[in-house]
């Protein structure tokens, strides 16, 4: 069946958050791969869940998506309750899965007309939405290449807009970077974040921190089936504490350079240490001018200065005691 209006919620529900993730549990045999996993995402927001492989993000969004069923907890998309069996809160997500779903021999425009019609849509609203959706993804200009012709990336840009024809409150990401050239890597980044201005809602899972960085208002951190953390990126790099580090290397009197150092407002620790001074720091990138100059006056000639800021890796480390990355 098919209509000439665009599949829209009847009722806009701004204020009320589109996901309601509470408690959620999934066992598989012995194992526990989603332990107690709670959380929102409101209107226009885009929400992360950074972890390692096997870390349960995959089987979270599973069930957020109802193609699983929960062991425990509960999902609710835009008030309504999901689960495999319900089929009216389905049509307010869009899931992206990982693994392409889209028909080679098929231009980009034909896959979207296709996945358009099994949405509902048709006539006018879909040629309109179809034209906007490849605005969006970047393929406005291969919209009538056949996809077999297309990059990696840009199959996965595909598929991204496929999620979207319906124009879901909710489009749900899994990986959507892994294994594609860091070109495409940002053009799919750069559609993403472009959603936000459709005033879509977003659940996207990373395990690069930069992409948390880049894209998500707030981030769950999750690891071994459990969110460990959740916040914006300064709530959780707050968690590890908020100091910049300043390394100086050189030579000279480090010793009477540690001391002047220790009088500056910004600076909370000094370490001298070999050939140089490890410094904790409120705000590196301003307080690095006064420690050069200071250190430099104090009698030390410096080779080399390095500033370390705190990220995601440092508090995923910090929470769980080992790195994101293998
Ligand atoms: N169908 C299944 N049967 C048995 N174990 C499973 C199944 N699906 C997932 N698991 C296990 O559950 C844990 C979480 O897997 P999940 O795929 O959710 O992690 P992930 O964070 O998405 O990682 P990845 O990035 O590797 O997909 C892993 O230990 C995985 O092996």
């Amino acid at each position: 069946m098919t209509s000439d209006v665009a599949h829209r919620p009847a009722e806009p529900r701004t204020g009320s958050p589109v996901l309601e993730v509470s408690g959620l549990v999934r066992r598989f045999g012995g194992l526990t791969a989603v332990d107690g996993v709670s959380f929102r995402i409101a209107p226009g927001e885009t929400y992360g869940l950074l972890g390692p492989n096997g870390a349960g993000k995959t089987t979270t969004i599973s069930m957020v998506a109802g193609l699983l069923a929960a062991d425990d907890g509960e999902v609710t998309v835009g008030g309504r309750r999901m689960g495999p069996r319900k089929v009216e809160p389905k049509r307010y997500l869009g899931l992206v899965p990982q693994d392409l779903a889209i028909y080679p021999e098929l231009t980009a425009r034909e896959n979207l007309h296709f996945f358009g019609r099994l949405h509902g849509l048709g006539g006018a609203a879909l040629k309109h939405r179809t034209a906007e959706v490849l605005d969006l993804i970047g393929l406005a200009d291969r919209a009538k290449d056949p996809t077999k012709e297309f990059s990696g990336g840009m199959k996965r840009r595909l598929n991204i807009g496929i999620g979207l024809l319906h124009s879901p409150e909710l489009l749900i990401l899994d990986e959507p970077t892994v294994g594609v050239d860091p070109q495409s890597r940002n053009a799919i980044l750069e559609s993403v974040e472009a959603l936000s201005t459709e005033g879509m809602a977003v659940l996207y899972t990373t395990h690069y921190m930069e992409e948390a960085e880049r894209l998500c208002d707030r981030i769950g951190i999750i690891d071994a089936g459990r969110l460990q953390a959740e916040g914006t990126r300064q709530e959780l790099i707050r968690i590890i504490g908020e100091l910049d580090e300043i390394r100086l290397v050189g030579t000279g009197d480090t010793a009477g350079a540690a001391t002047a150092l220790r009088e500056l407002s910004a600076v909370e620790t000094v370490v001298a240490e070999g050939r140089g001074i490890l410094l904790h720091v409120r705000d590196a990138p301003t307080a690095v001018a006064a420690v050069v100059t200071t250190a430099g006056r104090s009698g030390m000639e410096l080779s080399d200065v390095e500033i370390t800021r705190p990220d995601l890796e440092s508090v995923f480390l910090h929470l769980t005691g080992k790195a994101l990355r293998d």
